[in-house]
């Protein structure tokens, strides 16, 4: 017997490249990826700036009629039709707009990096339990099936107990003048917009390290690692290549997180280097190529196998109708089900792992020397903010 699927109902906060990519996976059919017990409506969009900015996005995206635009975020959050609301701006501003949406008592799904530091992180966790309601740091690729894959061998022990794991996401952004190939006020590089490697593509190298050696820890056996790091800085004060140590000692096991602006992970665009993500035991190696924010493909070789190398493709589901398929629509689908059940947090992604990856970068960043303005670095939330209403 079928019953009807739970629609989670959501208020987009932002309508730069991401909301683009994510509202698009909100409005593919769940069906072309196997799920029937959720599905998702965009009933807002919200810009700090224009409603018809708002207006853009939606024809942009092909959205069905009837979708509200606001020209403010503090409109967004007010609406009464929308259950959740998706953080989609820059880092800088995740912290006052996610608390803007979590006190008007929203349930939040927030961009990757949740924030700018683990002060800040903790500030949301705990508004969201005082407020009763869902949060969670939008890192796609944890709910990617490759991902949960991946847990369940290392949970598994398929090569043994994990004791090193090593995971780059770089992008070869050099030019021949020295700088690199984004404009200094770009959000990768600008400091008033927490720009730097680390934050924006480090935080990959650091979901894999996590998810294999922190999140498949024993519950009881939970450590948190301690950190050794390095960074070149750009011009504009933001690192450009950052490598970090993240130590295990009681389990015996080490992370190396990679990720910089000046070199790539993927030299050709083919992967001919090699994986992006090596997660060896004593019984063999998980490899999984990159790149490490959508990964489609894992490899298996067992140290009792030699020369055997298994090869598993997990493609993404393609929307025919919509020709769509990004592969966010997991992340959503994860929303929806937390929510229907009455949760508030994810299991995949708990408020404590996020906490405890904000502080690892917190330290990374620290031991680097990268400091960002009091403007965006405040753990003190302030609805008037130039963050929330856009006025400069
Ligand atoms: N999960 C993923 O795969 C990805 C995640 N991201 C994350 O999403 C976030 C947004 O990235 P992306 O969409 O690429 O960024 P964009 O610059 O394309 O969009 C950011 C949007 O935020 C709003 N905004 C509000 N204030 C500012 C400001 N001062 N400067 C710039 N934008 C502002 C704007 O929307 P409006 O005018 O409507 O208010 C703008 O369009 C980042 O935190 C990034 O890390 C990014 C790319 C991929
Ligand atoms: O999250 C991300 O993943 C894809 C990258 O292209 C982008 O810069 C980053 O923000």
């Amino acid at each position: 017997m079928s019953s009807s699927p739970f629609t989670l109902k959501w208020g987009i906060m932002a309508t730069g490249w991401i909301a683009e990519m994510f509202v698009q996976d909100l409005l593919t059919n769940p069906a072309a990826r196997n799920v029937n017990d959720v599905a998702h409506k965009v009933v807002a969009v919200g810009t700090s700036s224009s409603n018809d900015k708002a207006a853009k996005f939606l024809e942009k995206v092909k959205a069905p009629e009837g979708v509200k635009t606001y020209g403010s975020y503090k409109e967004l959050v007010a609406d009464p039709d929308v259950d959740i609301i998706y953080v989609a701006t820059p880092h800088s501003h995740h912290f006052q707009n996610a608390m803007l949406a979590l006190t008007a008592g929203k349930n939040v799904l927030c961009e990757k990096a949740l924030t700018v530091n683990a002060a800040q992180a903790r500030k949301l966790v705990q508004t969201a339990k005082e407020k009763n309601v869902f949060f969670m740091e939008a890192v796609w690729t944890r709910y990617f099936p490759i991902s949960s894959k991946v847990r369940e061998l290392v949970k598994s022990q398929a090569v043994g107990p994990i004791y090193r794991v090593i995971a780059d996401l770089s992008f070869n952004k050099d030019k021949p003048d020295g700088t690199v190939d984004f404009d200094d006020s770009h959000r990768m590089v600008n400091i008033n917009l927490a720009g730097g490697a680390l934050l924006d593509l480090g935080i990959y190298s650091l979901t894999w390290l996590f998810q294999t050696l922190y999140h498949c820890q024993p519950e009881e056996e939970k450590e948190a690692p301690k950190v050794v790091a390095a960074i070149n800085k750009y011009h504009t004060g933001a690192d450009e290549m950052t490598s970090m140590i993240l130590q295990f000692p009681k389990h015996k096991s080490m992370g190396v997180g990679l990720t910089a602006l000046r070199v790539g992970t993927d030299v050709d665009g083919e992967n001919s280097g090699g994986p992006a993500c090596r997660i060896q035991g004593s019984g063999g190696e998980i490899q999984v190529m990159g790149p490490l924010y959508r990964p489609l493909q894992y490899k298996v070789i067992k140290k009792d196998n030699p020369g055997k190398v298994e090869v598993y493709d997990m493609p993404i589901p393609h929307d025919d109708e919509r020709d769509w398929g990004h592969g966010m629509f997991w992340e959503a689908d994860e929303c929806a089900r937390c929510i229907r059940d009455g949760k508030k947090e994810s299991a995949t992604l708990p408020w404590s792992e996020s906490i405890v990856i904000m502080e690892v970068m917190e330290e990374v960043l620290r031991q680097g020397g990268v400091t960002y303005p009091e403007l965006i670095t405040t753990d003190v939330f302030d609805p008037e903010s130039s963050l929330n209403t856009g006025k400069r």
